[in-house]
């Protein structure tokens, strides 16, 4: 059996009296499509940077595809490991075709990418997000959904076998991101790529994904589909003055709470 995607144990960030992340365990084999949820400032970002090797922890232990984090080189890391960072929708100042911003996921780590891979995998990855009759629009003057969508593709072009995904949604419509949800599903399904998204909205991912990890500082609950994740748990995250909404897609989300829990 092949070793899992990724495996944290014990792993904190911080220090020990403050941490922003404490006692991290998580386990990810092939094909998993794990949600991640909690509050603004609960290290959920901090996380997929410490996966992605680009912050190091102050404890505990990664494997990515049974290999330490720390010993990975720098290429084989980016290659195997897709990054969507939280949306900051900068543009470019110079004109710049659709397919070169996506051709920067296979150029910008001297990946030997042949010309006939680049010019497969380009249109390819732009196909998965319904952008390929952009490929030679200006990156400028496309509208901010369309705009992750290709950064999307840039994240998927080099078939990664673990992307991470910081609120992937942010810029798209619902039906955009009940599409861009089933697209990784699939992609889990079909190439075994492991997913770890960071989400706000439980309800919107819950029948997409395989788990949802609930996160301030520390993993509160670690809920498999469509178990229910207890209300102890939504309020030890989000404080008591929430209120609590039951959702057709068997989860329990929360709302604020001007209104009383009954
Ligand atoms: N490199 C760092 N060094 C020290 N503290 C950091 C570092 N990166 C993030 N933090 C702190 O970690 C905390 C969590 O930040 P993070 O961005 O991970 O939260 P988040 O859960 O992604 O929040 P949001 O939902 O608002 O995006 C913040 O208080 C932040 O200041």
């Amino acid at each position: 059996m092949s070793a899992p995607v990724v495996r944290i144990s014990h792993l904190r960030f911080g220090p020990v009296d403050h941490p922003v992340l404490d006692d991290i365990d998580l386990t990810l084999e092939a094909g998993h499509f794990l949600g991640i949820v909690g509050p603004n400032g609960a290290g959920k970002s901090t996380l997929l940077n410490i996966v992605a090797g680009l912050i190091k922890p102050d404890a505990g232990h990664i494997d990515l595809m049974g290999q330490c984090l720390r010993r990975f080189n720098r290429p084989h890391l980016l290659r195997d490991v897709g990054f969507l960072h939280q949306l900051h929708d900068h543009q470019p100042s110079m004109p710049m075709r659709v397919r070169d911003v996506v051709a920067m996921g296979l150029r910008a780590y001297h990946w030997p990418w042949n010309r006939t891979a680049k010019s497969e995998a380009i249109p390819q990855a732009l196909s998965l997000v319904d952008m390929a009759e952009h490929a030679d629009a200006d990156f400028r003057h496309l509208s901010g959904g369309q705009r992750q969508r290709v950064r999307l593709a840039r994240a998927l072009v080099r078939k990664p076998r673990l992307l991470l995904l910081d609120e992937p949604s942010a810029a798209l419509d619902t039906v955009r991101q009940e599409k861009l949800f089933r697209l990784l599903r699939n992609l889990c399904d079909e190439t075994g790529m492991a997913v770890i998204m960071v989400e706000h909205d439980i309800a919107a991912i819950s029948s997409h994904v395989d788990s949802v990890a609930c996160l301030n500082r520390r993993i509160h609950h670690h809920a498999m589909r469509g178990e229910n994740i207890p209300e102890e748990i939504w309020r030890a995250m989000y404080g008591n003055h929430i209120h609590i909404v039951a959702h057709d897609a068997g989860c329990i989300g929360c709302g604020p709470g001007e209104h009383q829990h009954d």
